[in-house]
């Protein structure tokens, strides 16, 4: 089976080519071959690589950026995923795109099912709603996968970001009123070619539409920093104390869902999997960075 997956350095990108068995051919269409803001390049690489299944895994991510670069960030998680969608219908083959718990406004109290009206409170979350709508609209066959707070030892997320503060700070603020479910990098690549096999294989509808694809158990931002500076301690890496604040004590130029944990039992009971607890793999990825750092401390040195 050959799967295009979008985007290389992505976190998700990554994971998903770092999992290569004999019966997959992972081909990897990044910029400037396929590039999101630039529809014309898209259905001529899709040609071709000539995949079975393509998975949309780039996107436009940068939440408070996307409040000053709108048309980027539309023309990339709208236009970019509605042209993907239109390419994957031409050459008549299933799409897995990613899409956000962001979609929501997270004031309903409950994790929300796929079937919850979506609200989003940001441009970011705005643009991939838009691209949820899209690929709903097209007669394609389809799956969205809705996640949430990915983190890996590589590229730029929560747990990087946190690693980083420690080195300069001995104390991180750090919001305790969002929640949600820290999720692997490497779950959401594992799910999402779990997903693109059956789009192939399987032509049942219950294997079909939007579903919710997140770790399993809930966590506040500031739990899920406890959770990363007690591993990096126990590494002897950076840790900070985490002074656990409101989100108004916390100043950013975009508001953030206060609750937008994600009900994931539509997903596991179409594909048969529910992904580990969120504390399940931050020592891991803690480890993982942490050596990632020192490697990079030893080329330093060395140049
Ligand atoms: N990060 C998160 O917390 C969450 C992410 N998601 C969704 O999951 C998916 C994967 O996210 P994640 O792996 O974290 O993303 P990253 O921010 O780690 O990476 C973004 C990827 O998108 C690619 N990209 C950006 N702009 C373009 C463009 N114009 N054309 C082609 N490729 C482009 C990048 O390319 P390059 O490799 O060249 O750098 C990169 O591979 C996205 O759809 C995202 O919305 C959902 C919930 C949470
Ligand atoms: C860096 C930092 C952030 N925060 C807060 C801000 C925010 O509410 C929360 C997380 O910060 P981030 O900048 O990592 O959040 P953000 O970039 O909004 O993360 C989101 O990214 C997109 C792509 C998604 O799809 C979402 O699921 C989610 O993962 O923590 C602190 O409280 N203290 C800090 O020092
Ligand atoms: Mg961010």
């Amino acid at each position: 089976m050959r799967i295009v997956v979008t985007g290389r350095n992505g976190q998700v990108a990554h994971a998903i080519r770092s999992l290569t068995d004999e019966s997959a051919e992972i081909i990897s269409l990044a910029r400037p071959t396929l590039d999101l803001a630039q529809p014309a390049t898209i259905l001529p690489a899709l040609a071709s690589a000539a995949p079975d299944v393509i998975i949309n895994a780039a996107a436009y991510t940068a939440v408070d950026q996307a409040e000053n670069e709108s048309e980027l960030a539309f023309a990339v998680n709208a236009t970019g995923a509605k042209t993907i969608a239109e390419a994957a219908e031409h050459l008549g083959i299933p799409l897995v795109h990613l899409s956000t718990d962001y979609v929501f406004d997270g004031s309903l109290g409950r994790p929300y099912i796929e079937a919850d009206p979506t609200s989003p409170l940001g441009v970011y979350g705005c643009s991939k709603e838009a691209g949820e709508v899209a690929i709903g609209r097209s007669g394609l066959n389809y799956v969205i996968l809705r996640t949430a707070w990915v983190y890996s030892p590589t590229g730029r997320n929560f747990l990087s970001t946190m690693l980083r503060l420690a080195n300069e700070r001995p104390v991180v603020r750090v919001v305790a009123d969002q929640f949600g479910a820290p999720t692997y990098a490497m779950d959401v690549a594992l799910g999402a070619i779990l997903v693109a096999r059956r789009l192939v294989d399987d032509s049942d509808k219950a294997v079909r539409g939007i579903f919710h694809m997140t770790a399993a158990g809930q966590a506040s931002w500031a739990d899920f920093a406890e959770a990363i500076f007690a591993e990096s301690a126990a590494r002897n890496g950076p840790a900070a104390r985490v002074e656990r604040v409101s989100t108004d004590e916390y100043a950013s130029p975009t508001r953030r869902p206060a609750d937008a944990r994600l009900d994931c039992s539509r997903f596991a009971a179409a594909f048969g999997w529910t992904l580990p607890h969120w504390r399940t793999h931050i020592a891991e990825a803690v480890e993982a960075c942490l050596k990632l750092d020192t490697t990079k401390e030893d080329e330093r040195m060395l140049s």
